[in-house]
């Protein structure tokens, strides 16, 4: 039996909490051998509710759950911590950009980098999800100078997801015959979703389908779809984002498909000529529980105008939240 590992997930009581729990104790996460410790973070006022869900998680008697910690304190919610889900934040309502929220939740990450960087192992994985997304994942990680800033990212997974499925049902086709999605930037309605470098049963994905539906169909229905969502339901996307976040840790945790790559918002080095330093997302591969940037994509210019145009919105975002950066 493998030693019990820290997973600290924060705004537990919230919709996105609801179905992602669930699914981390029963070892969809982290595999089936891996017994887990759950370590759920919300604000005071949601205290009741949280302890309803470590209620209902007994009830379920996981095999691999060894124990729920349920706290209002990142102290005690990042204490140990192996992984750490950055859920709490407010969800945005219709008519906004997510972009909008910085305000509301910008200091909310800084609180809990400087939490992370004093409490949780060094080796923590770190994935936000509050929106927006990217720029409170550099938030965190500006605020946690003794971690590695590699192991702080960001999700754009379910934009990654969503882009293969609009692609499988356009073409008839099965999802597993798309491979090699791309979403570069920002998880906002800037975001680039690459078609030139997909892959659908092996051929480009591009060549398969017509331009005039990529420019002005795939792309603004990907960029948008969360929107749609907000629209539809009158809340945004809870399941699906729970779970692109178990797809986006157990890759970065357990390994990527061999001859696929991931979506993943990470420290940018440099590569693609984006800014050093910004939270972007690129084709990432994962293996032995670190990930690596896909190298050597070709960008046509209509690419690298919108991979621009992304970055441009995450630097505005960063000067944005300057004072909140150290
Ligand atoms: N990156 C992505 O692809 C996606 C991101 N999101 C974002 O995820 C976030 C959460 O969404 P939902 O679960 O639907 O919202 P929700 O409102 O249902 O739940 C948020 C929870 O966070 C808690 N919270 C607020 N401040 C906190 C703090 N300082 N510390 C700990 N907990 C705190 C709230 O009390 C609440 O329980 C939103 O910002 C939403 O926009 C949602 C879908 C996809
Ligand atoms: O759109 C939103 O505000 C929630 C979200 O990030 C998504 O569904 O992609």
């Amino acid at each position: 039996m493998k030693q019990p590992v820290r997973v600290a997930v924060t705004g537990a009581a919230g919709q996105i909490g609801y179905a992602l729990l669930f699914r981390i104790a029963s070892g969809a996460m982290l595999g089936d051998d891996q017994p887990v410790i759950l370590q759920l973070l919300d604000i005071t006022p949601a205290m009741d509710a949280l302890q309803g869900v470590k209620m209902e998680l007994d009830d379920c008697a996981f095999p691999l759950l060894q124990d729920v910690i349920c706290t209002d304190d990142p102290n005690v919610a990042f204490k140990d911590t192996d992984y750490a889900l950055l859920v709490g934040a407010r969800p945005r309502g219709p008519g906004m950009e997510r972009k909008d929220l910085l305000e509301a939740n910008a200091a909310i990450f800084s609180v809990q980098g400087k939490a992370l960087n004093d409490n949780a192992s060094k080796d923590v994985k770190v994935l936000v999800v509050g929106n927006p997304a990217n720029t409170n994942s550099l938030i965190a990680q500006r605020n946690a100078p003794d971690l590695k800033p590699r192991n702080f990212t960001a999700m754009t997974r379910l934009d990654h997801n969503r882009a293969m499925s609009q692609v499988a049902q356009k073409l008839d086709k099965a999802i597993t015959e798309v491979t090699h999605m791309t979403i570069w930037g920002n998880h906002s309605s800037t975001q680039y979703p690459d078609l030139y470098n997909a892959k659908v049963s092996g051929a480009t994905a591009i060549d398969n389908v017509e331009q005039d539906w990529f420019e002005n169909d795939f792309i603004p229905t990907v960029q948008q779809r969360g929107a749609a969502i907000i629209k539809a339901r009158g809340a945004s996307s809870a399941a699906s984002a729970a779970n692109a976040a178990i797809g986006h840790m157990r890759d970065w945790a357990l390994g990527s498909n061999d001859n696929d790559w991931v979506s993943m918002a990470v420290y940018s080095d440099g590569s693609y000529g984006v800014e050093k330093g910004l939270i972007f997302s690129f084709p990432c591969v994962c293996k032995n529980g670190d990930w690596e940037i896909v190298q050597g994509l070709e960008l046509n210019d209509f690419s690298k105008d919108k991979l621009k145009a992304t970055e441009k919105e995450l630097a505005e975002e960063r000067d944005a939240v300057s004072h909140l950066l150290p």
